[in-house]
């Protein structure tokens, strides 16, 4: 602790993902020191070093380094992005088996140095894998975030912003549910300039079928991204660092995180896509759209994929 000087981000897992995520925090000046860890000792040793190589045009001095386990002890966020990243014909839900492994070594090996900051889950699974992570660290689950529909909502303001001319930020609108095959664009309470999505949609023709076409590009987005290039990394590791700044600023800024339900949204015990308020504390609170009944149903359905594979956490807490 006595070295430890303002905010402190760890990243575990220096892939694609952990990496261009700590280039973002670097490049944005979201904190004081920045440590990666990662099992590749010799390729994580160099990232180290190529990041120390921008420090000098940074906005501010960040010290970066190569770490281990005990520099959690100390560290605001611990943001995990170890794990093997989907290959072409793998969803996401795929992965749960060989991750949910690395996840149980990864936050004991955390929580043995005293961590009492809050998690950041990237890995995917990721809904499965922050509710995994809440359970291995024992932590209240407003310091468990999982990045959830972060990625989805981005990419559904992305395609809402170029169909009416407008910036992704000026479109209101929210993907939600599992990070995965089964997500759901919650269009009764999309906007866009206080006008109802949906009827901005039909003013442009053909409303329903451009709902659809939107839907199914966003949802298979990283899919077609895989296929293109191997994997996705700036969409993410951006989205990741938007959260990172919404904690370490303290700013009560609403975005779709994956958060645990307890009665909203009339779910028990999952963790799952939804917007939520974040600042310092984490989730400070989960707001609750008012869906319709399609949408509900949609969620509900979500909510019970993720569920089951939530019964896969039970076999590491025996
Ligand atoms: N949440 C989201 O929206 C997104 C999530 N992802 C997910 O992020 C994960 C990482 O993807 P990539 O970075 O592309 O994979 P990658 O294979 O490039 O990197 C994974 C890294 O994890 C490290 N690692 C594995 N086991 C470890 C352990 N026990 N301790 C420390 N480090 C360990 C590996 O050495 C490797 O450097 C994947 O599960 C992928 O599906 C990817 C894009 C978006
Ligand atoms: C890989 C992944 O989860 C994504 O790009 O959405």
């Amino acid at each position: 602790m006595a070295n430890k000087s303002g905010k402190k981000v760890v990243v575990i897992g220096t892939g694609a993902v952990g990496i261009s995520y700590a280039f973002a925090v670097l490049n944005q000046a979201l904190c004081d020191e920045l440590v990666l860890i990662d099992l590749n000792e010799k390729r994580v040793s160099a990232e180290a070093r190529d990041l120390r190589h921008g420090v000098l045009y940074a906005q501010s001095p960040i010290k970066v380094k190569q770490g281990d386990y005990s520099d959690c002890a100390d560290a605001d966020i611990v943001c995990i992005c170890a794990g093997v990243p989907q290959k072409v014909g793998e969803t996401r839900l795929d992965l749960i088996d060989n991750n949910l492994k690395v996840y149980h070594a990864v936050v004991s090996e955390v929580m043995k140095n005293h961590f009492n900051g809050i998690f950041l889950v990237a890995t995917n699974p990721v809904d499965v894998l922050a509710y995994a992570t809440w359970k291995f660290s024992g932590l209240p689950a407003e310091r468990v975030i999982g990045s959830g529909t972060i990625l989805d909502t981005a990419r559904l303001c992305n395609c809402l912003g170029k169909a009416f001319g407008v910036a992704p930020v000026s479109v209101d609108a929210h993907m939600i549910g599992e990070h995965g095959d089964s997500v759901i664009a919650a269009w009764s309470t999309a906007y866009i300039a206080g006008v109802p999505l949906k009827d901005a949609l039909d003013n442009l023709g053909n409303g329903a079928e451009r709902m659809a076409e939107i839907h199914a590009n966003v949802r298979d987005a990283a899919y077609s991204i895989i296929e293109g290039k191997g994997a996705t990394y700036y969409g993410i590791a951006m989205g990741l660092a938007r959260i990172t700044q919404a904690i370490l600023r303290n700013q009560n800024v609403v975005l779709t995180v994956s958060a645990l339900l307890n009665g909203k949204y009339n779910q028990e015990d999952v963790y799952i896509g939804v917007p939520a308020v974040l600042n310092s504390d984490g989730i400070a609170r989960v707001i609750e759209k008012p869906l319709d009944e399609q949408e509900q149903a949609q969620f509900e359905k979500s909510a019970n994929i993720l569920r089951g594979y939530q019964e896969k956490v039970a076999d590491y807490l025996k």
